[in-house]
């Protein structure tokens, strides 16, 4: 392959954790022969500083005439804590998923069984957790119609029959090539979005006799994801939800900065972590680096190259292994070791196969 890779760094630790996203891309292309070559774009409140929009034309073109992007983090504590800005970094990476059409979010929640004892479960209980979340990507109440004054604010809920089918599909046919079974997360007792979302996934399931499929109510979802996380398989779910629950995930497997994800749809896939910029860890070189590099592997997949993903995967073990792992995740005693450590470690162990 010769790879074009769009690079969206960002804020807050994105920059620290993009390089070794980048040089875990660079090291598995050197050796499997491959040509790979990096636009670096603004996004986010970097951005805004420095342009004024948080998802720029350029990077737009970017991001647009490359194979993959590599996606980091945005957000900045001057936006969070002010709820009026009407510029926000956020837009920036809401811009780009809708842009480029990315209306399916994959996020795998795995755990690794040295970290067992890092969730804040009981290690038997998630032990063998393994599923996907899809989660809907560009409807729902992200992109509804808004609206804010002092007094009143309202965020729209709303989804289209082929946004619903579509994501849906992707939830079926994921279900196919793993364990058949399919759960529908919805709130459909309350929402109406929720009601035409089941009905379309029940007249959808005869078409896949093969997958079981059973339907949840997102709150009853939350609950049944800790304490029975094995119990799933894929699940697909709106945007809301989907967001919501995958950070729950992350609990399951131990930290924040263990979940890649992968956007797709209709143009360029983006790779990014399911995590944010972190912005209290900016610079201190302590984010793991192990959700930006994993959602390279789900890159090298994506293009079908098994075993490159193989590789990173393999690396990202043994560096677990180990015990170089940063703080979040190092057992007590074990060496002190960075964003920068762990990455260049991976790095050097892809080299050295
Ligand atoms: N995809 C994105 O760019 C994205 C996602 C979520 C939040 N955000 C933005 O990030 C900013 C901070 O939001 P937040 O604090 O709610 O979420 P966050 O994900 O940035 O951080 C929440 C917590 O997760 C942990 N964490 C996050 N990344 C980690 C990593 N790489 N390694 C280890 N631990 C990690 C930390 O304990 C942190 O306190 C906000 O501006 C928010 O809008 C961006
Ligand atoms: C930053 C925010 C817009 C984003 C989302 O809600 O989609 C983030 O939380 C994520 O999970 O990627
Ligand atoms: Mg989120």
């Amino acid at each position: 392959m010769n790879f074009k890779i769009a690079v969206l760094a960002g804020d807050g630790i994105g920059p620290e954790i993009s390089v070794q996203g980048v040089d875990v891309m660079t090291a598995v292309c050197e050796k499997f022969a491959h040509q790979v070559s990096y636009k670096y774009a603004l996004c986010g409140a970097d951005a805004i500083d420095k342009v004024g929009d948080p998802f720029p034309e350029e990077t737009y073109q970017i991001c647009k005439e490359a194979d993959a992007v590599l996606f980091s983090a945005v957000g900045d504590p001057k936006f969070d804590n002010n709820p009026t800005a009407k510029v926000r970094p956020e837009q920036g990476l809401l811009a780009m998923r809708k842009r480029l059409g990315l209306f399916a979010n994959i996020r795998p929640v795995q755990t690794f069984k040295c970290l067992l004892h890092k969730s804040p479960l009981r290690a038997e209980l998630v032990e063998g957790a393994d599923f996907l979340c899809i989660r809907e990507l560009t409807g729902g109440m992200y992109f509804g119609e808004k609206y804010q004054d002092n007094d009143k604010a309202y965020d729209t809920n709303m989804y289209t029959r082929p946004e619903i089918e579509r994501i849906l599909r992707v939830g079926f046919e994921y279900a196919m090539k793993r364990r058949k079974h399919l759960t529908v997360v919805d709130k459909a007792n309350v929402l109406a979005s929720s009601r035409l979302w089941r009905q379309i996934a029940q007249e959808m399931a005869p078409k896949y006799p093969e997958v079981t499929t059973d339907y949840m109510y997102v709150d009853n979802a939350a609950m049944r994801m800790i304490q029975e996380p094995t119990f799933f398989d894929v699940m697909v779910t709106e945007n809301t939800f989907g967001d919501i629950l995958t950070d729950e995930g992350s609990c399951i497997s131990g930290s924040m900065g263990l979940l890649p994800s992968a956007s797709t749809g209709e143009s360029t896939p983006v790779f990014e972590p399911i995590h944010g910029s972190w912005p209290q860890a900016k610079g201190l070189n302590i984010a793991n680096p192990l959700a930006q590099i994993l959602s390279v592997a789900m890159l090298f997949e994506y293009f079908d190259l098994k075993a490159e993903g193989a590789l990173i995967r393999e690396a990202v073990d043994a560096s677990l292994d180990a015990c170089v792992r940063t703080p979040e995740i190092q057992v007590e005693g074990g060496a002190k070791c960075g964003t920068k450590e762990v990455g260049q470690w991976i790095v050097e162990y892809i080299k050295k196969k």
